[in-house]
């Protein structure tokens, strides 16, 4: 028997980020100089009747409220019964997206490591220590920093300068018809730059209008030799018919499964060839024990898994992985080496772009996820805060 739940306590707190403002559609941010804007995100503790402990910092509204509405089901339960406990959940959410899986299961993977005195990636079982990672850019703008062609291959050039073996774009979004022609001139410029030192990623977050517009920068993709294109278009990269069209015509490998929730539909874009690389993020997908048993289901099938957005989470799963390449750190621009997802309550972890050693990260050695909260920082900051307990 392991230590028993006692109370779940989540917090909703905010903290300022500069030199970004929210795209036009409110999806994300992009990159302009001198904004600064203020973002939500939560903390997330468990506590044992053994006094140890398991947190999490991260998480996205639906997520939190079935955080919340999940919280009292589980005092009174073995915290290191992380499998029955996904699965208990997992049927408890079946009807809406399960983003609360990945809070809860992330704060457990940490209790368990602090349980047993190890890190996370010993737990799952270590393959590498030190992870390779692409810089992946905000947004493109129009009034300052990302915004022309040249602008992202400048970044391209400083990314490859900093030892960096990949970049990856975000380029422009909004109400308005996208520009075609510059998108193509971006990857263009990128590739002309940069090309022959970097593997090149491009990610258009499902922005493009018609399968036409997909498959045009595509093409210049394929030019360009690019390792990977990810979300084309606005089918909102759910329909597996489509993508399978497209990777015959292309020779640029795809990257799906960013949008897809749940184990099996992820299973479901592999068996129907909608996807070359299979996306995980342990905060969307189930927490660590969903992102692990998503790599291991692309293991399966010979592909390669890509854990999503840089966060010790994706650390310890990728350190634990061997069909994976690349540690997504993201979403930065120049002036903004930090991802604006990283709030300031880390005590030595942080995914600055200054923290990298020649494009690497290593892996946190410290029990559990390995780092430590600003609980005070949390505490002045919040907004709404709730807690359950026996
Ligand atoms: O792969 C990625 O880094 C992304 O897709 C980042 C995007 O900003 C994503 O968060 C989104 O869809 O808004």
């Amino acid at each position: 028997m392991g230590p028993i739940i006692t109370a779940i306590e989540t917090v909703t707190f905010e903290y300022p980020v500069d030199h970004v403002a929210p795209n036009p559609l409110g999806t994300g941010l992009q990159y302009r100089p001198g904004a600064r804007t203020d973002l939500t995100t939560y903390a997330v503790r468990i506590e044992t009747d053994t006094g140890v402990t398991g947190e999490y910092v991260g998480g996205t509204a639906p997520g939190m409220a079935q955080v919340r509405s999940s919280a009292g089901a589980l005092l009174g339960r073995d915290a290191l019964e992380r499998e029955r406990i996904w699965d208990v959940l997992k049927r408890t959410l079946r009807k809406f997206d399960g983003t609360g899986i990945g809070p809860i299961d992330i704060a457990l993977w940490d209790l368990a490591g602090k349980h047993h005195g190890a890190p996370v990636h010993e737990l799952l079982g270590t393959y590498r220590t030190r992870l390779p990672a692409y810089v992946s850019t905000h947004a493109g703008g129009e009034d300052g920093g990302l915004d022309t062609p040249a602008a992202y291959a400048d970044f391209a050039v400083d990314v490859r300068d900093r030892g960096f073996p990949a970049y990856k774009l975000h380029t422009w979004r909004g109400f308005d018809e996208v520009d075609i022609k510059r998108e193509i001139e971006t990857v263009r410029a990128v590739a002309e730059r940069v090309g022959d030192d970097m593997d090149l990623m491009h990610d258009p977050v499902c922005e493009y209008e018609t399968y036409g517009d997909a498959l045009a920068v595509g093409r210049e993709l394929d030019r360009g030799g690019y390792y990977w294109y990810e979300d084309p278009y606005r089918d909102g990269s759910k329909s597996q018919h489509a993508h399978r069209r497209l990777a015959d015509r292309l020779d640029t490998p795809l990257l799906l499964t960013e949008q897809t929730r749940w184990l099996e539909p992820h299973a479901d874009a592999i068996a129907n060839d909608a996807t070359d690389f299979v996306r995980a993020d342990p905060d969307l997908d189930g927490g660590i024990t969903g992102a692990m048993k998503i790599a291991h289901v692309a293991e399966g099938f010979g592909l390669d898994v890509e854990y999503h957005l840089a966060s010790p989470a994706s650390r310890h799963c990728m350190a634990a992985t061997r069909n994976t390449n690349y540690y997504e750190l993201g979403l930065v621009a120049p002036e903004c080496p930090t991802p604006h997802s990283e709030p300031p309550v880390y005590d030595t972890y942080t995914d600055s772009l200054d923290a990298a050693e020649d494009g690497r990260y290593p892996v946190p050695d410290g029990d559990g996820l390995g780092v430590t909260y600003d609980r005070e920082y949390i505490r002045d900051a919040a907004t709404a805060s709730t807690r359950v307990e026996r």
